[in-house]
């Protein structure tokens, strides 16, 4: 265990060089197989139990098509954890390596001091057609800095699946599209540089995402 864990950390280090770069340079940045599958799995395990427990909040109601009956249709569906309740062990280990990496960048975002998280956020799209509609995840200086989302949905195809988040970074006429990749893990300034959205999801779209404050 203790050398599985210093050849992660090793693994960290490197990792967060490149976290820092991209940050610096598209105030963004996408890591692929991130923990791997079989802990990525175990992960997905403990998130649908979640969902299946109904411990996940309604999420915000929005207006829905005009013509549909039901006015308004559920957004996100939201749970926020800490890792330390009972079956969730490897939502756990993903935040410790979350915060493992973020560390390691602090002390290189010299702009930041980064020393803080809120908990983890377990959030599901529902599909039918349910949205984030484009926001700013802090436009007002509460403080939060990073946005940090793991994603948990396997053979996602945005054809078929929507739910693309799709990122303007501000000043500039490139729009950066990210699938929600199972094992994928994206890191973005959280302030008025990278409004977003969520595309309209046809399928149940599973993400965790911690902020980081400085
Ligand atoms: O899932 C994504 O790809 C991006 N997701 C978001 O931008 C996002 N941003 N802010 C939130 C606040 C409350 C509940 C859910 C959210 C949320 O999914
Ligand atoms: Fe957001």
């Amino acid at each position: 265990r203790e050398q599985y864990l210093s050849i992660l950390r090793s693994r960290f280090k490197v990792l967060a060089q490149y976290v820092v770069d991209c940050l610096t340079k598209y105030g963004i940045c996408v890591i692929d197989k991130f923990l791997g599958e079989v802990t990525g799995h175990e992960i997905l395990k403990e998130v649908l139990q979640l969902s299946s427990a109904g411990v996940m909040r309604q999420g915000q109601l929005v207006h829905g098509p005009s013509s549909s009956s039901n006015k308004y249709i559920r957004g996100d569906m939201i749970t926020w954890v800490d890792g330390t309740e009972p079956r969730s062990e490897n939502i756990h280990f993903l935040i410790s390596c979350m915060d493992a990496v973020m560390l390691q960048c602090a002390d290189k975002l010299e702009m930041y001091r980064i020393n803080e998280r809120t908990k983890a956020m377990v959030a599901c799209y529902p599909g039918r057609k349910t949205r984030y509609v484009r926001h700013v995840d802090n436009p007002n200086g509460d403080g939060r800095c990073i946005t940090c989302i793991y994603y948990l949905n396997e053979n996602w195809d945005v054809r078929q699946h929507g739910g693309l988040l799709r990122i303007y970074p501000e000043g500039s006429d490139r729009v950066a599209s990210i699938e929600p990749k199972f094992d994928r893990l994206l890191f973005f300034w959280s302030d008025r540089r990278n409004p977003h959205e969520v595309e309209q999801s046809f399928r149940e779209r599973y993400a965790i995402t911690v902020w980081y404050y400085d």
